[in-house]
């Protein structure tokens, strides 16, 4: 299945429509089942689509919010994605949604991310919306090139599940879903901005190694259509 390209004019016309489309699937969802998953990236590029979203009305108090990955740090450092997310998208109406931490404060990343995925199977599959991110060598969520647990995290036959990931690419330990986990959702969208991250995307079209650009992974084989949003 060929991935959908939604092209804007620019970063906060995307983030506007993104967050149209992700409110509406949620609200669909809670008027439906009562219940709305949400899986969002960190790093730079979500920060406008989180405010964006965080003010649509929706009814977020039963919306359940939760990172497609983190770092192994606690939520209060710099670099936590769950900080990120506390500051931008769980902010006014937005305040009333459910979180799910990945990071849990245990001596290992391994540990972390067995508590992690208990957790996470409170949320009831498949995730409603998952938005991802990528990386200018090819990652997305903590699915690393040549990272610790790439060939577990990469298996569509996984189970659904969260995983500890090292890499070199990667500052600190990581701790992300599983491909299974993410790639079912039924609103499958990858996130990127910049005209050099839409080279990594044409790069990662054309070949096939996984291993080299997991990226490739998402773009070919999940089992959910994806709509990639870019605006230069
Ligand atoms: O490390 C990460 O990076 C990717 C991409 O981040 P960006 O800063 O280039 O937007 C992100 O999707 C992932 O969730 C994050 O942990």
């Amino acid at each position: 299945m060929e991935p959908n390209l939604h092209e804007f004019s620019d970063g906060t016309v995307l983030a506007e429509k993104l967050a149209d489309q992700v409110a509406h699937r949620l609200a669909a969802a809670v008027e439906a089942r009562g219940e709305a998953s949400l899986a969002v990236s960190g790093g730079s590029t979500p920060k406008r689509f989180f405010r964006a979203i965080a003010n649509r009305d929706i009814d977020w108090a039963k919306v359940t919010v939760t990172l497609v990955d983190e770092r192994f740090v606690p939520a209060d450092h710099p670099r936590s994605n769950h900080l990120l997310v506390r500051e931008n998208l769980l902010q006014g109406k937005a305040a009333a949604a459910r979180f799910i931490p990945l990071y849990h404060d245990r001596p290992s990343v391994e540990e972390a991310a067995r508590v992690a995925t208990a957790a996470a199977n409170t949320i009831t599959p498949p995730f409603d919306v998952v938005i991802l991110g990528m990386g200018g060598d090819g990652h997305t969520a903590s699915f690393f090139p040549h990272g610790s647990t790439l060939n577990q995290a990469l298996d569509a036959a996984g189970p659904r599940s969260v995983l500890p990931m090292e890499a070199d690419g990667a500052e600190e330990p990581r701790l992300t879903f599983s491909f299974s986990s993410l790639t079912d959702a039924g609103m499958l969208v990858l996130h990127i901005e910049g005209q050099s991250k839409k080279d990594v995307l044409a790069k990662a079209q054309e070949g096939t190694n996984e291993t080299e650009m997991p990226i490739r992974a998402v773009l070919h084989r999940a089992s959910s259509p994806v709509d990639i949003y870019w605006a230069p």
